[in-house]
């Protein structure tokens, strides 16, 4: 059970997923990307894995926190491990991010799972084996026949709906495309895409992050219109205040914090103020499963349902744990970019969705990630 050793593999992969200049996902022709996996073992010879960018485990964090945390305990331990290395945070000058938590944490997730032969979710205590997905659209573009226009989103809704999905989320236009953010345009896409449709498809918007108070409130008004079940992300979620003044205007329902600093400690004021009716996390976003689970479960003291933010294994087992909520987020996805092909260093999809939009969780030990060591090892950096 002790962990002896802490290893960080970079390798290459090839996506066609292309960040721009504000960090949005857009197709584009395939390139190489590096990836790392951070791998945890212990002295019985176990070990766990998660992925992450590479510099979010780029050495100086390895060798100045999570080994110091990490070599020599009991990996069980991961509610003390998981504080030890949090208490590091507010003296390392910015270096220790809610990133790097959560990957340490995933990566002793996945170990507990794979000592003990059993999936994360029904260590965690699982709720359900399947959930329905959201199809996630990714931000809108310029590129012609992707989603440039209205009636792009609508075409694209109904090629989802036709896969099985029976809710999607539009992530409308942001910059850097030339015109954006305009909320006219948005509330186009989306009564573009109810009306594609139709109304037993549950919608949800994650608009441009910085609008004003005037312009979110407009944009939520108009979705009332629409029937869409919530407004995400409007303007910027370091304003508590602004979502408060917003919540108490509006009938649709607003979620969040996604980006907002600070854990479940900061959802727990978002929940206190009322800035929120539906309450977010996310591995990335608060610092591993372990917090993740945390906020959930204050989301179900408060009798709020609690979304959780993006795809991949780590968010689909907080899921797979929980009651209070509804969605599994599947994505991002776009017209030129086909989903199910996943990733080229995975064996196989981590969050297969069958033909009616469910996604089932992997009996696969811990998280449940079929790696391609081989890829990996074939393709190292460093
Ligand atoms: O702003 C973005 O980059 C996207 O919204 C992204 O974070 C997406 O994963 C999201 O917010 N989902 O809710
Ligand atoms: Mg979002």
């Amino acid at each position: 059970m002790i962990i002896n050793d802490v290893q960080v593999r970079v390798f290459n992969h090839t996506t066609r997923r292309h960040s721009d200049t504000a960090g949005h996902a857009h197709p584009g022709p395939p390139h190489q990307v590096q990836q790392a996996i951070l791998t945890i073992r212990t002295e019985d010879g176990h070990e766990g894995h998660s992925f992450t960018a590479p510099e979010i485990v780029r050495p100086h964090v390895i060798e100045k926190f999570v080994r110091k945390v990490l070599i020599g305990q009991d990996h069980r331990d991961r509610e003390r491990l998981w504080h030890d290395l949090a208490h590091w945070q507010r003296g390392s000058a910015a270096q220790l991010t809610d990133r790097t938590l959560a990957v340490v944490d995933c990566a002793l997730w996945d170990l507990a799972g794979r000592t003990l032969n059993q999936p994360v979710h029904k260590l965690i205590g699982a709720y359900r084996d399947k959930v329905l997905a959201y199809g996630s659209i990714m931000c809108g573009d310029e590129i012609e026949g992707g989603l440039a226009t209205p009636e792009d989103y609508g075409r694209f809704a109904e090629t989802l709906v036709a896969r099985g999905y029976k809710g999607i989320k539009l992530h409308t236009w942001m910059p850097p495309v030339s015109w954006a953010p305009d909320v006219k345009m948005d509330l186009k896409a989306c009564a573009a895409v109810r009306e594609a449709v139709g109304p037993g498809i549950r919608l949800m918007i994650d608009a441009f992050h910085w609008y004003s108070r005037t312009d979110a409130l407009a944009l939520g008004r108009g979705l009332e219109k629409l029937d869409f079940d919530w407004i995400e992300e409007p303007m910027d979620e370091q304003s508590m205040s602004s979502y408060k003044w917003m919540s108490d205007q509006l009938d649709i329902p607003v979620i969040g914090p996604e980006s907002a600093a600070g854990k479940h400690w900061g959802r727990a004021e978002w929940v206190a103020s009322g800035a929120c009716d539906i309450l977010r996390t996310g591995v990335n976003d608060v610092g591993g499963i372990t917090p993740a689970i945390k906020t959930m479960r204050l989301a179900e003291s408060f009798g709020m349902e609690c979304e959780v933010h993006g795809n991949t294994a780590m968010n689909l087992h907080v899921v797979a744990a929980s009651k209070n909520c509804r969605w599994y987020e599947r994505g991002l996805l776009h017209p030129f970019l086909e989903y199910d092909d996943g990733f080229d260093y995975l064996h196989q999809l981590s969050d297969p969705m069958d033909a009616e939009g469910f996604v089932h969780v992997p009996d696969r030990p811990g998280l449940g990630e079929d790696i391609d060591f081989d890829h990996i090892e074939n393709n190292r950096v460093r």
